[in-house]
């Protein structure tokens, strides 16, 4: 089964009602391949999904950038799980990296996290990624393998994972990573799923890039045999994020 290219924009911690209009009108205007042909998926702020939802066009689908790790209840401040199936929201952003260090969540957090969305029948798009100095110390391939391990040791349903490797270092940097390095890490993850989950789970399961992409340097990353798509931060804010939605062309793999 062919895996379906992804393309996620996670707009953080920004926007106003204005804005946000904005941004959703220019992507309904745009002219962007079939829904069979590339999955996209907009992670507002939650405050703004039910906006978001009830105007953006209908083959665009939207993720919330969190939720609570277990049942809700007395925990203030929290959305969970529960609600955002309640909303009609598909999808959830677990373990980015912003949250991992500001707010230190662990790879158990994480983990536990990815398992109760899935378990609630939630789609996640689960982050993992080194920092510089992990890579800098050869290191970037072992953290990786921990924290998808400690998805994998608890997650149900593969089906509705898509895993977003996205190095620290290249996160609203400018510093992308190169295709090759990208797809290096891609294919590592890849061969890591097929020895610790299976076959079928690495042969489907979409890992998709993010980290200072942007409508310059994404065809080359896309054509990479092992990147199925991309996570998109400051550029999904802008009209270059239509040029990342069809960014896909012919695989390398496929030349
Ligand atoms: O964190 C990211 C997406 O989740 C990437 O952010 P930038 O695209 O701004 O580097």
């Amino acid at each position: 089964m062919a895996r379906k290219f992804f393309v996620g924009g996670n707009w953080k911690c920004n926007g106003t009602i204005e804005g946000v209009k904005k941004i959703v009108t220019m992507l309904n205007e745009a002219e962007v391949p079939s829904k069979d042909v590339v999955e996209v998926v907009v992670s507002p702020p939650f405050v703004f999904l039910p906006l978001v939802k009830s105007l953006q066009r209908p083959d665009f689908q939207v993720a919330a950038q969190n939720c609570w790790v277990r049942k809700g209840g007395a925990f203030t401040g929290e959305i969970s799980a529960e609600m955002l199936v309640n909303l009609g929201i598909p999808w959830v952003i677990l373990g980015h990296s912003e949250r991992r260090s500001l707010l230190n969540e662990s790879n158990e957090f994480v983990g536990d996290k990815v398992a109760y969305a899935l378990s609630l029948g939630l789609k996640v798009i689960a982050c993992i990624g080194e920092t510089l100095q992990q890579r800098e110390s050869g290191s970037a391939m072992a953290v990786v393998a921990a924290q998808t391990k400690a998805i994998a040791d608890k997650a149900s349903n593969w089906a509705n994972v898509v895993l977003a490797y996205e190095p620290v270092w290249a996160i609203g940097t400018g510093k992308v990573a190169t295709p090759d390095q990208a797809q290096e890490v891609h294919l590592e993850l890849r061969k890591w799923l097929h020895d610790n989950v299976g076959a079928e789970v690495a042969a489907t399961t979409r890992i998709i890039y993010g980290g200072s992409v942007n409508g310059a340097n994404c065809k080359e990353l896309a054509a990479q045999p092992d990147i199925d798509g991309f996570l998109v931060g400051g550029a999904s804010l802008k009209r270059e994020f239509i040029d990342i939605i069809k960014s896909l062309t012919v695989k390398k793999s496929q030349l």
